[in-house]
């Protein structure tokens, strides 16, 4: 089987060739322009390649709804020009093949699932730090989608007492994107986040503050895992102490051998697909096409 896999970013789009293995053949990325441009690239890239099914793995909020009349639709996203932009409906029309869609936290949580950290499980969470926060989940075995698809990144939080900084969430300000995305910390600190020393207070806070988020999640969800990855993941400094908070705030309310100090490292985790996430996370949407 030939399978093509897009990760469609807010910064550039990643295009790939892979099997139902994982393996990727043949790659490419080039910017997110409109969508006019950015799809010129797409079909240049994938109409001489014969592939039997697609992943689509996409920036947000989507329609990843298929009894929706807006499938496969990018709704409301402030991203000039693809507003209301029917990506499925263009790759349908052009290709004739089975298509699979989700967001891509959700594609990075199957990939994950299917290759990576979590593989096996069937409860876990993959969660973004990046520009933005976002946060894909698998429950009873199956990728969590309903209204539409879940925001974890605009959970509300407790500003801790000495935070000055008022978040930069445009619709809830100390939301969890709005306290602790790469943008939030750079407003905070006034320096780009990956200038900042490991030693450098910011870290303990955006520890404070993942990790805050990370016990709403493990008390909602009951995860069996939890990957974090994006950009602001890079500070490697940051794991021990989220453990250490997550198990401050979660206050052993929840006593699980999985979550005591001596595995709780292998309870919040880098993802072991570590940059490649999210192109095979878009990969594993098309795989999960086969399994249907
Ligand atoms: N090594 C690093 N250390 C700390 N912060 C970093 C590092 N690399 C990137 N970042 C921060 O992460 C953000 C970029 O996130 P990322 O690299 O995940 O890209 P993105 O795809 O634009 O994000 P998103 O997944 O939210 O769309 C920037 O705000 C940047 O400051
Ligand atoms: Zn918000």
């Amino acid at each position: 089987m030939k399978l093509g896999a897009i990760e469609a970013g807010g910064t550039k789009f990643v295009v790939c060739i892979g099997n139902e293995k994982g393996e990727i053949f043949d790659r490419a990325s080039f910017p997110t322009e409109t969508p006019e441009k950015t799809m010129k690239h797409v079909f240049a890239y994938f109409d001489d390649k014969q592939i039997d099914a697609m992943g689509v793995a996409c920036f947000g909020p989507i329609d990843p709804n298929p009894e929706s009349s807006t499938y496969g639709y990018i709704t409301t996203t402030p991203k000039e020009g693809w507003q209301h932009f029917n990506i499925v409906g263009v790759l349908e029309e052009r290709y004739h093949i089975p298509i699979i869609f989700d967001t891509d936290v959700n594609g990075a949580m199957l990939g994950e699932t299917y290759f990576g950290a979590a593989k096996g499980l069937s409860n876990a969470l993959y969660l973004t730090i990046g520009t933005g926060v976002g946060g894909g989940a698998i429950v009873g075995g199956k990728l969590v989608h309903g209204l539409v698809h879940p925001e974890m990144g605009h959970i509300l939080l407790r500003v801790r007492e000495d935070d000055t900084f008022s978040g930069n969430c445009p619709y809830h300000a100390t939301c969890f994107e709005g306290l602790a995305a790469g943008p939030a910390i750079e407003a905070r600190w006034n320096k780009s986040a990956k200038e900042l020393d490991e030693n450098h207070p910011a870290w303990d806070l955006e520890a404070y503050y993942i990790a805050q988020a990370l016990v709403t999640y493990t008390l909602t969800l009951s995860p069996e895992k939890i990957i974090l990855g994006g950009g602001v993941m890079h500070q490697k400094q940051l794991f021990p102490m989220i453990h250490h908070y997550f198990q401050t705030y979660l206050n052993n309310y929840v006593q699980k051998e999985e979550i005591t100090t001596n595995r709780i490292k292998d309870y919040i985790v880098y993802p072991m697909l570590g940059d490649n996430a999210g192109v095979v996370g878009a990969l594993s949407l098309a795989i999960s096409a086969l399994k249907k």
